[in-house]
C-alpha cells in the first residue's frame, strides 16, 4: 500500500505519472485532470524511470501504488491452477450462468473478464463497463463471442489463450474421425437400448483415404500429424498456411475447391470470420464426392447448417461428426437427431489437462495486461515483445510529449486532420515498429483536447474516428546504435499560435531526440534548441540581442517561478532567435504578460508538457 510519503513523491513527478484514482487517491486535487486516465505501460514505465528502477520492475508498480485490488469477474468454469494465480493478485468473482443482463450489472465493478466460449461479450457489455473493463481474457483460442470492434473503441485489451488447447482439439477431431468412421457412438446407444445389430453398423475404413483439412493452423496441422499416423492421405486448403510446414508433415496445399472435391473426409479446422460464415453451404456440397464424411471442431457458424442436413438427407454427405453448432447449446435439434451425425456438446478443449493449462495460460495473460504489460496473446493491439518494448520506452515518452506540444501550438479552432511522423533512423525498417511510437503521438495529439482516453488497443481506431490522418516516413540515419535517432511531429493545414513553429511550408513542425535517455526537443519550426521535454515550457522568438535571458529569467524569478534549463535557438545572428525555457512551476497571468511586454519579445507561448 502506498504511504503518504512516497506518494507526496509522486506529486514531484510529471503529472501524468499520477495518473488513477487508484494510485493517489488522497491527492486528487493534485492531479485532477489525469485521474481519468488509466495506468497503461507507458505510464507504468515513467514511473519507473522516475522512480530510478529498472524498467523491468515496473509492473511491479501497479501492485506497489494499488490501494485497492482489481477485480475479476470469471464467468464460465476455469481450471484451480488459473484461478489460483488469479486470486494472488486480485478479488475473483466467480459468477457462472449469468444472464446477459446480470453481466452487464456487474461488469462496471470489474476491471477484467475472463470468459470461454458460452459468454456472450457484446457493444452491450462495454459499454456498460462504463470504461473500467480493461481487459477481456478468453480462456481458449476463438474469439468469435467476443466483440473485439467494440472492445477496440472501447479501449479494452482482449487476449486469449491460443496455445493451451490444441491437442486437446485435435485428439478430439480424431476421436469424432474414428468414431464417426466406425459407428461408435450409434452402435453403443443401440447396444443401450438391448440391441446387437452386428449388420447395421458396418463402418468405413480410413488408411488410404483422402482427408481434406480445412484451415491448417495449430489444431488442423496437429490432426494432419495424426490422420497420417492412421495412413491417410492428408491434403490442406489454408490460403495462409506456409509451404514448409505443410510440407514437413508431408500435406499437399491445395485451393479450397481442389480440397473439397477430392475427399473422403474433411475436417474444419478455421476460425469463424465474416468471411468464413457459413462458406459450407449447397453450393459447396455441391462440389463434394458423394458420401463425404464431414468433422467439425471449429466452429458451428462457418457451416450452414440447414444446407448440411439437405447434403445428409440427400446422401452427399453421408455422415457429419460435430462439435460446435451455430447455436450452442443448439434449439433446432434436426441435426444432432439425424441418425447419421455423430455429436458432442462443444467438447474439443474439454481435458483436464488441457483446461489447467488454458486457465494458467489465460490467468497469466490477464494479470500481465492488467499490470500494465503488453500480452504476447492481444488479438486487438499490436504485440510487443518484452526486449523491444525496454529499448523503445524512453522514444515512447519522447513521442507522446512531441505529439502533447505539436498540438499545443496549434490556435484554438484550427481543426487538425493530417499528422506526419518523421522517424530518422538507421535501423533496417523491419528492425523498428513503430506501432507503439505512433500510439503515444496519437495520445498526446489527441488526450489535451478531448476527453478520450488513449491507449495502444484504441489509439488508430479514435483517431480515424476523429478524422485523423497520421501517415508517417522514416528516413535512414547513419547511426544505428539508436533505434531512433529523431522523431519530426508536423500538423499541416493549420494556423500556429506561435508562428516561428511553423517550417518553411507552413506546416506546425517540432523535432525531438532522446538524449542521456531522456526525451529532449531539438527543433521548433526552423529554429534548432536543446531542451529536456519534462514539466512546462515557454517558447519565446526575440530579437537576437544580448540580455535577453536575464530579462526573461528575471521576470519569472521575481514571480516565483523556478527556470529548471534554458536554450536559445536562432536563424540569422543579431535577428532572430527563439528561447526555450524551462519552468517548475506555471506561470500566472501576469507575468505572463510581462514577458509578452518585453520589447525585442516577438511572440511567446506557454505550453503543458
Ligand atoms: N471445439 C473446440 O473446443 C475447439 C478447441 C480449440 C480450437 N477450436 C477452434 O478451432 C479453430 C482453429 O483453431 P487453431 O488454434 O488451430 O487456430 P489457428 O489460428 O492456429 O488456425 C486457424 C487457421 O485457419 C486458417 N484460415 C483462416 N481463414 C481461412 C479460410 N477462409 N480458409 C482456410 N483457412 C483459413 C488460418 O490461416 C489459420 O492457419 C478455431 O475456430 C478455434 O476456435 C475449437
Ligand atoms: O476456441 C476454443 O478454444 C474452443 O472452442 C474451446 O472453447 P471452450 O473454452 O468454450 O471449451
Amino acid at each position: 500500500m502506498i504511504s503518504s510519503s512516497s506518494c507526496s513523491r509522486l506529486t514531484t513527478l510529471p503529472p501524468y505519472t499520477i495518473s488513477t484514482p487508484r494510485l493517489c487517491p488522497q491527492f486528487p486535487k493534485l492531479c485532477p485532470r489525469f485521474c481519468k486516465k488509466p495506468l497503461t505501460i507507458t505510464n507504468v514505465l515513467k514511473i519507473a524511470d522516475s522512480l530510478n528502477l529498472s524498467s523491468t520492475a515496473a509492473p511491479d508498480l501497479h501492485s506497489l501504488f494499488s490501494r485497492t485490488k482489481p477485480t475479476i469477474l470469471v464467468s464460465e468454469k476455469l481450471g484451480d491452477a488459473g484461478l489460483d494465480l488469479l486470486r494472488s493478485f486480485a478479488d475473483v468473482d466467480c459468477s457462472y450462468n449469468l444472464s446477459p443482463d446480470d453481466l452487464c450489472s456487474k461488469i462496471s465493478s470489474c476491471d477484467a473478464l475472463i470468459v470461454r466460449s458460452g459468454t456472450k461479450v457484446t457493444r452491450q457489455v462495454f459499454e456498460a463497463a462504463k470504461g473500467r473493463l480493461k481487459v477481456v481474457g478468453r480462456a481458449g483460442v476463438g474469439i468469435d463471442n467476443v466483440d473485439l470492434q467494440a472492445a477496440t473503441e472501447f479501449g479494452c485489451l482482449v487476449v486469449n489463450a491460443p496455445t493451451a488447447n490444441t491437442i486437446a482439439a485435435a485428439e478430439h477431431g480424431i476421436a469424432l474421425l474414428a468414431a464417426m468412421a466406425r459407428n461408435v457412438a450409434q452402435a453403443d446407444a443401440s447396444m443401450k437400448a438391448g440391441k446387437w445389430l452386428r449388420n447395421k453398423y458396418v463402418g468405413v475404413s480410413m488408411v488410404g483415404k483422402t482427408l481434406a483439412i480445412m484451415g491448417f493452423g495449430k489444431v488442423g496441422s496437429e490432426v494432419a500429424r495424426r490422420a497420417k499416423g492412421l495412413g491417410m492421405h492428408v491434403v490442406a486448403h489454408d490460403p495462409y498456411a506456409p509451404a514448409d510446414r505443410a510440407r514437413a508433415i508431408g500435406v499437399e496445399l491445395l485451393s479450397f475447391d481442389e480440397a473439397v472435391s477430392t475427399a473422403d473426409f474433411i475436417s474444419l479446422h478455421i476460425p469463424l470470420t465474416p468471411a468464413t460464415c457459413k462458406v459450407f453451404s449447397d453450393a459447396t456440397f455441391a462440389k463434394m464426392k458423394r458420401g463425404v464424411r464431414i468433422i467439425n471442431v471449429a466452429r458451428g457458424g462457418v457451416i450452414d447448417e440447414d444446407a448440411l442436413l439437405r447434403a445428409l438427407d440427400s446422401g452427399i454427405v453421408a455422415q457429419a461428426a460435430l462439435d460446435v453448432f451455430g447455436e450452442e447449446p443448439p434449439k433446432d435439434s434436426k441435426l444432432v437427431q439425424h441418425q447419421n451425425v455423430t455429436a458432442t456438446p462443444h467438447l474439443g478443449a474439454s481435458t483436464k489437462e488441457a483446461q489447467e493449462g488454458v486457465a494458467v495460460e489465460i490467468a497469466e495473460a490477464v494479470v500481465g495486461a492488467l499490470q500494465g504489460e503488453l500480452s504476447a496473446t492481444a488479438v486487438n493491439a499490436p504485440m510487443v515483445p518484452p526486449e523491444v518494448l525496454s529499448e523503445l520506452a524512453p522514444y515512447v515518452a519522447l513521442a507522446e510529449k512531441l505529439g502533447r506540444l505539436a498540438v499545443q501550438l496549434v490556435s484554438g479552432g484550427s481543426g487538425i486532420k493530417s499528422v506526419k511522423v518523421v522517424y530518422r533512423s538507421g535501423r533496417d525498417p523491419d528492425d523498428l515498429d513503430t506501432r507503439l511510437l505512433r500510439a503515444m503521438i496519437t495520445k498526446g495529439i489527441i488526450e489535451p483536447i478531448s476527453d478520450s482516453v488513449i491507449n495502444l488497443v484504441n489509439a488508430d481506431f479514435i483517431a480515424k474516428q476523429k478524422g485523423l490522418g497520421i501517415s508517417e516516413e522514416r528516413v535512414p540515419a547513419n547511426s544505428s546504435l539508436q533505434p531512433v535517432d529523431s522523431i519530426q511531429v508536423r500538423i499541416s493545414n493549420v494556423n500556429s499560435k506561435f508562428q516561428s513553429a511553423l517550417s518553411e511550408n507552413g506546416e506546425i513542425s517540432v523535432e525531438g531526440r532522446v538524449k542521456y535517455g531522456k526525451p529532449h526537443l531539438s527543433r521548433v519550426g526552423s529554429f534548432e534548441v536543446d531542451v529536456s521535454l519534462e514539466g512546462n515550457l515557454i517558447l519565446c522568438r526575440q530579437v537576437d540581442q544580448p540580455g535577453m535571458i536575464g530579462r526573461v529569467g528575471g521576470i519569472l524569478g521575481e514571480n516565483n517561478v523556478n527556470v529548471s534549463f534554458m536554450s536559445v535557438g536562432r536563424t540569422v545572428r543579431r535577428k532572430k532567435a527563439i528561447m526555450a525555457i524551462g519552468v517548475d512551476e506555471e506561470p500566472d497571468k501576469d507575468t505572463l504578460n510581462k514577458i509578452g511586454h518585453v520589447p525585442a519579445v516577438e511572440e511567446f507561448v506557454f505550453l503543458n508538457l
